[in-house]
């Protein structure tokens, strides 16, 4: 019997229908999209609701993907590859090692687990409690800043704690928003979903999810590894603030120049800033419009 790349189709998290790319062999067909260039493979697995990695690979009889069951499985598969597309054709970046890497993710991890992570090998997502959350994996930009860790991880390595850990938490979000831009809400699409219109976290207005969103406001913990997830609000923020000024094709330049080329494992907040400057410098010349405004974002936020 023959095997072959194929398209096959299903529902996402979301109940939303879209192709996928799959393989078929011996009769079955599994979540593994072989049609990237320069060989980059990107592949599924469901663990079951166990907590083994990688578990076992996601397959299908007819590559007819539309049992719930699968929703979380299509939009892990769907949504890595829209994000290797968003870094191979925007930045030129094949994988997140580029060099082809495989794009590993492993979907229905733990029990009523609240949570997606990048294990240093590959993006796990778990199918939330259903009340915080439902399967992670069904939001873009949740898919995005996990696989921007693993980004962060073969460039800047920016140490997962304190303020070079709050910076990588806050590099995962605004790729998040980078590639799911319609509004400045983190994991919408996911979180509560008896609930509508509110987010984990927000770049625009950090405070309404309880995140400091000025150097005044930084909160000193030791908790989440001193407080990646809280003091992110304040890199958010100023994120935020250089987008809504120069605009995403800029900005996302920018930062993906930042965190490719002069952040460093232990950046702070403000070398965190003076690489934005200089990249904004190096793509836009240092006294631009542009330099002023990514230097004026990171003043308006207390950051020096
Ligand atoms: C397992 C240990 C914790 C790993 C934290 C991962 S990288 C993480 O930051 N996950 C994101 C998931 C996410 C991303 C975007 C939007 C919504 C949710 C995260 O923010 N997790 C929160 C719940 C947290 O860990 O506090
Ligand atoms: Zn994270």
């Amino acid at each position: 019997v023959t095997d072959a790349a194929t398209t096959g189709s299903g529902y996402g998290v979301l109940d939303d229908y879209k192709t996928l790319n799959t393989y078929s062999s011996n009769g079955t067909y599994y979540l593994y999209d072989v049609t990237k260039p320069m060989n980059g493979v990107i592949e599924t697995f469901t663990a079951q609701n166990g907590s083994s990695l990688p578990g076992y690979y996601s397959v299908d009889s007819n590559n007819s993907w539309t049992a719930y069951s699968q929703a979380a499985d299509v939009d892990a598969h769907a949504y890595a590859g829209k994000v290797y597309d968003y870094y191979k054709n925007t930045h030129n970046r094949n994988s997140f090692d580029n060099n082809g890497a495989t794009i590993r993710s492993t979907v229905h991890y733990g029990s009523n687990y609240n949570n997606a992570f990048w294990n240093g090998s590959q993006m796990v997502y778990g199918d939330g409690d259903g009340s915080t959350f439902t399967s992670l994996s069904g939001a873009l930009d949740v898919v995005a800043h996990e696989l921007t860790h693993a980004v962060t991880e073969r460039t800047a390595g920016l140490q997962y704690q304190y303020q070079s850990g709050a910076l990588n938490e806050s590099f995962s979000d605004v790729f998040g928003y980078f590639l799911d831009p319609g509004d400045y809400l983190m994991g919408e699409d996911v979180y509560t979903p008896g609930i509508s219109g509110d987010a984990l976290r927000s770049l625009s207005n950090p405070s309404k999810y309880g995140q400091p969103e000025h150097m005044n406001n930084y909160v000193n913990t030791s908790s989440d590894n001193g407080g990646v997830h809280t003091n992110s609000g304040i890199p958010n923020k100023a994120a935020y603030n250089t987008i809504s000024s120069i605009g995403k094709a800029k900005a996302e330049k920018i930062y993906y120049r930042a965190l490719t080329v002069y952040l460093t494992p232990t950046s702070n907040f403000s070398y965190a800033r003076a690489a934005l400057l200089q990249s904004a410098a190096d793509l836009y010349g240092s006294g631009s419009s542009t330099y002023n405004s990514v230097k004026a974002a990171w003043d308006a936020v207390g950051v020096y």
